[in-house]
């Protein structure tokens, strides 16, 4: 798992290591990871010259120190620097032959570029005084940014067009929220996390599973278990419209292992499901949690439609977990939100459908653009307002809980062939099997964004998947992740 803390607590843990290490040592560790990264990608690219843009605080110092490292192993090396710059950086750099310059256009023949302009203690944007440098680094270097992509805020946010977009970041111990949040995440490129020895207890701002967290997580049956203890799912799915969405929702429900699986209908999608879904079983009953939503239509008004509705309408207003999807969003309003339902609510929108949910409900104009410019913002006010988790899809899914400082889930997984019609159909139900087996719905929703992501890669290494086959690899996917121990 990466988690990603936010400045204030960085800044605490790193005073807190530096008072029991010499004076220098923790930048000592820092540069020391910087420049063998450095090194390792000047190999890669068969380049010689690297440059580094230097600021005026620490993350310049960083910078510095470690062009001098790669100096002295042989490779030419330019800093273009601040008016301030670290006393003993820059002398390293001298002894070590750096060429120090205040004129951008110096960097044009590198082959690696090193911001370092802006660290942690960076206020928002780019200065004034960087845009030419910024500008000056030729499209054809490889930049490395120093902790994070100067310009962009370290706490994350939305993207600042004018500011570092790096290939890769280097961080030190501690990742920040701009490295694991979307848009942000986007400007860091390729992370790697350099081991200097700070830790914190605090609760991280961002988690982010990786594959070795899934096997703790997994709800895996026991010799005493049976369907019902395993978990019974609801899904109320499909319409006389959007009928293949009902097959997805249940299959993936099936394949994700779940106990046992309850159908609401309509007959068109009802039928597919018994031919294609076998397992199913149709009607109500009892169950651990609801699927509510994809295909659902919410303005259909044959007596089955409403038939369908109603069940729809106690599954949101029950007691159970319940997974609300696509039509069931249309389903909430004030009277649900404002309940508080007493069992967990995952609310699954992607970005088009939360901006029309927010501006439902909270009358509020908020466009599909203002959710993907500040992805975390928008989530969260719908969090608070619903006091429901919220799951928010795209390239990287976010899952938020309610209340001031939750720590969020972001799950970066998948390929972006996953981008196709049905794919949140499968995700719905593969959550509604974790909810029924007692997982909460962040923890669900961040492990099913997972298996959801890695399903599509092993669906098809590389290529075009349709949400069948990631619905179909979830057996596959699940067992190969649970042997990794
Ligand atoms: N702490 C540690 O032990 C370790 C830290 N490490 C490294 O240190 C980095 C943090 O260093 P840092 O605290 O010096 O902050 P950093 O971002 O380099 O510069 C702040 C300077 O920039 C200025 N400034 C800020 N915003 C500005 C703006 N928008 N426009 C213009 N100016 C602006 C600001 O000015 P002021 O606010 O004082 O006016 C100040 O002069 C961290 O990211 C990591 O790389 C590692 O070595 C590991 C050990
Ligand atoms: N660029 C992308 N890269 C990776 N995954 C993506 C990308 N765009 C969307 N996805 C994922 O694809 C799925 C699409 O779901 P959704 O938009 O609800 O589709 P549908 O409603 O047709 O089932 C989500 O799980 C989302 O996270």
């Amino acid at each position: 798992m990466i988690e990603a803390h936010t400045v204030e607590t960085v800044y605490a843990a790193e005073k807190a290591l530096m008072a029991r290490l010499e004076d220098g040592e923790l930048m000592a560790r820092a540069v020391e990871g910087l420049a063998a990264v450095v090194a390792a990608r000047l190999e890669d690219r068969d380049g010689a010259v690297v440059a580094a843009l230097v600021g005026p605080g620490n993350n310049g110092a960083d910078a510095l120190y470690a062009l001098a490292r790669l100096a002295e192993a042989g490779h030419p090396a330019v800093a273009v620097h601040h008016d301030t710059v670290h006393d003993g950086a820059r002398r390293a750099a001298e002894a070590a032959g750096v060429v120090l310059t205040t004129d951008p256009a110096d960097v044009a023949e590198a082959d690696v570029v090193l911001d370092g302009i802006l660290g942690i203690g960076a206020r928002p944007g780019l200065p004034d005084w960087a845009r030419a440098w910024v500008a000056a680094v030729p499209e054809s270097a490889h930049v490395v940014a120093v902790d994070l992509p100067s310009g962009q805020a370290p706490d994350g946010g939305s993207v600042d067009p004018d500011g570092v977009l790096a290939d890769e970041t280097v961080t030190f111990s501690l990742a920040k929220p701009v490295h694991l949040l979307p848009p942000t995440e986007q400007a860091c490129g390729v992370l790697t996390v350099v081991d200097i020895g700070v830790t914190s207890d605090a609760a991280p701002a961002v988690r982010r599973l990786d594959h070795d967290d899934v096997s703790r997580r997994w709800p895996v049956p026991g010799p005493a278990d049976d369907k019902y203890r395993r978990g019974v799912v609801g899904v109320v799915a499909g319409g006389e419209g959007y009928t293949g969405a009902a097959v997805l929702c249940v299959t993936a429900a099936v394949a994700s292992g779940a106990g046992m699986v309850r159908y609401v209908g309509t007959p068109a999608p009802a039928g597919l499901v018994r031919a294609a879904v076998p397992e199913a079983t149709h009607g109500v009953g009892r169950v651990q949690a609801w699927v509510v939503g994809p295909g659902l239509d919410a303005s259909a008004d044959s007596q089955d439609a409403r038939d369908q509705l109603a069940v729809a309408r106690d599954a949101l207003a029950g007691p159970k977990p319940v997974v609300v999807d696509a039509g069931g969003l249309d389903l909430l309003d004030a009277t649900v939100l404002d309940a508080r339902r007493e069992g967990a609510t995952l609310l699954t929108p992607h970005a088009g459908e939360l901006a029309r949910l927010l501006s439902r409900l909270a009358g509020q104009d908020v466009t599909r653009d203002d959710v993907e410019r500040a992805p975390l913002e928008h989530a969260r006010r719908l969090a608070d307002l619903g006091g429901a988790t919220v799951l928010l899809k795209g390239s990287t899914t976010l899952v938020v809980p309610p209340g001031d400082g939750a720590t969020v889930w972001s799950q970066a997984d998948a390929p972006a062939w996953l981008a196709t019609a049905g794919a949140g159909d499968v995700l719905a139900g593969l959550l509604g099997t974790l909810l029924a087996a007692g997982l909460p719905p962040e923890e669900a929703g961040a492990l099913g964004a997972l298996v959801h992501g890695v399903a599509a890669d092993r669906a098809n290494p590389g290529g075009p998947v349709r949400a069948l086959a990631v619905a179909h690899a979830l057996p596959g996917t699940v067992a190969a992740l649970l042997r990794r121990v």
